[in-house]
């Protein structure tokens, strides 16, 4: 049996969920599949900013992208659906969700506060609602499935906005909720991202929790395979919206695609390697527009690995943008040891994870999410020593096993970033990357350099492909 995740840009129109809906009826000539959904593309932004408009008293505001959200969804059901009766009975089902969503925005307002529990709540709707129409939409197109709310099997605990599951428990309602249903044959459709406590409160695995979610259930499941299906031809060289000559990446180990993930690659939440690598489950990153491609294949067999497929010096390069780098300088470092104790004290305090650091003797540079940077951080970290603050930065990151035994990598990462501000570099402690940090405006031209200087033609035609259709 095999989980297959749809992210949002897979089920963003009618046309998507059409393709969907092929690549699913396909996958069930061998054996039906659970099918993991996200939200459509831009569904959980708008329910997110309904929260906030709720949440700030701006409840005309909230209202309209209510009937936003409501007509994007019977538009959908408009295109997809034919049967008068089917689309009386899917219309049905979203007004309960729709109207839910209404009495959350009004109560919201009244009480004029919003907590991360609500916004759980807000977001929840988005794959509620993506599911419920895409089952229809299957159903009708001759390929029988079952609806389930994962709220009955995905049990969290209950740090809302960041929830992760009570495995005793989701293994148990997975055994005897979904299994059965796929050893007979019915394929389960089911959302992503969300859940519910113990105690039946919504509950979120934080943005992108999707693939997790997928990740989770392979897991429980023990499936062949995990099956990501997004937008482009699996895990690439780099981002294609920066460097569209990007290539895909034939084979990757679990620890080359948790690393890129972890530093940015959006193509994969960096959670969703953890229980594949745990059961030892391959995960293809797969395209819904091009299904007969080949994607990427996450692995750690060593056969599939083996030989050229899996050769070549770097195999991706990851960017995270919407960084600030914190550098803080204190005499009283020097020569005394607790201070980088009392330094990492604080941002555990705040909750903050540290990305990329680099020290001296008398300072600090780290970078932090540009969104966690507030005056009470740095009015905390002011106590320690001197702060200065560079907003809108970015870390470009080279990424690949293979770094880990070769000689002048630095060399030619800094060669070919010779003509680009570098504000702070870093190796991680894997020594499977080497990250830079630079300014926004300047990630296109250094991760165009590094793309030249690694993924030059001639040197890796026979380890990456073109993705299909270029
Ligand atoms: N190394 C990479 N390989 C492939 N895609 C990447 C990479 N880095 C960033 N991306 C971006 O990730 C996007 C897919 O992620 P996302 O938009 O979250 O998809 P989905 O809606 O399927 O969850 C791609 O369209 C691409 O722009
Ligand atoms: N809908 C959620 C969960 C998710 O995983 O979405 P996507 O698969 O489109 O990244 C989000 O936008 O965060």
């Amino acid at each position: 049996m095999v989980v297959m995740k749809f992210g949002g840009t897979s089920v963003g129109s009618a046309a998507a969920m059409r393709q969907v809906i092929a690549n699913v009826a396909e996958k069930k000539k061998s054996s039906a599949p659970l099918v993991v959904l996200s939200a459509c593309s831009g569904i959980t932004n708008k329910l997110i900013q309904i929260a906030d408009a709720a949440g700030s008293g701006c409840l005309e505001e909230a209202q309209q992208l209510v009937g936003e959200v409501r007509q994007f969804h019977l538009d959908l059901i408009g295109e997809l659906i034919e049967s008068e009766e089917l689309q009386q009975e899917v219309i049905a089902k979203i007004e309960v969700y729709l109207t839910r969503l209404e009495r959350l925005t009004e109560g919201i307002e009244i009480v004029g506060e919003l907590t991360e529990r609500s916004k759980d709540r807000f977001c929840s709707f988005g794959e509620l609602l993506s599911t419920s129409v895409f089952a229809a939409a299957l159903n009708e197109a001759g390929v029988s499935c079952k609806w389930i709310d994962v709220r009955t099997v995905m049990i969290t605990d209950d740090r809302f906005g960041f929830a992760r599951p009570l495995a005793e428990i989701c293994q148990k309602n997975t055994s005897e909720i979904i299994k059965p249903l796929l050893d007979a044959g019915t394929v389960v459709v089911t959302q992503g991202y969300i859940g519910a406590t113990e105690s039946g409160r919504t509950t979120t695995l934080g943005r992108g929790g999707s693939d997790l979610s997928a990740a989770l259930f392979g897991a429980w499941l023990h499936s062949e395979s995990i099956e990501i299906w997004t937008d482009v031809d699996g895990v690439m060289t780099t981002d294609p919206r920066i460097v569209p000559e990007a290539k895909s990446i034939r084979v990757m180990t679990f620890s080359e695609a948790a690393e890129l993930a972890y530093l940015g690659a959006k193509v994969l939440h960096p959670d969703t390697i953890a229980p594949a690598v745990q059961k030892n489950i391959p995960v293809y990153v797969l395209n819904t527009w091009h299904p007969d491609s080949k994607g990427t294949l996450i692995t750690n067999d060593p056969e599939l690995l083996a030989g050229k497929s899996h050769g070549g010096l770097v195999k991706s390069i990851a960017v995270k943008k919407a960084q600030a780098i914190l550098n803080i300088r204190s005499n009283r470092m020097f020569g005394r040891h607790g201070f980088m104790s009392e330094l990492f004290d604080v941002f555990e305090r705040f909750g903050i994870s540290v990305e990329m650091i680099s020290t001296s003797e008398v300072s600090v540079s780290l970078t932090v999410d540009d969104a966690v940077v507030s005056e009470p951080l740095i009015k905390a970290l002011g106590a320690l020593g001197e702060v200065e603050i560079e907003h809108k930065v970015a870390t470009v990151s080279v990424v690949g096993d293979n770094l880990r035994m070769s000689k002048g990598v630095a060399g030619r990462i800094f060669n070919s970033l010779r003509n680009v501000n570098l504000r702070m570099i870093s190796q991680g402690a894997s020594e499977i990357n080497v990250g830079v940090v630079v300014d926004e405006s300047d990630v296109q031209a250094a991760v165009a350099s590094l793309h030249c200087e690694f993924f030059a033609e001639s040197q890796c035609d026979a380890i990456f492909e073109k993705p299909a259709g270029s």
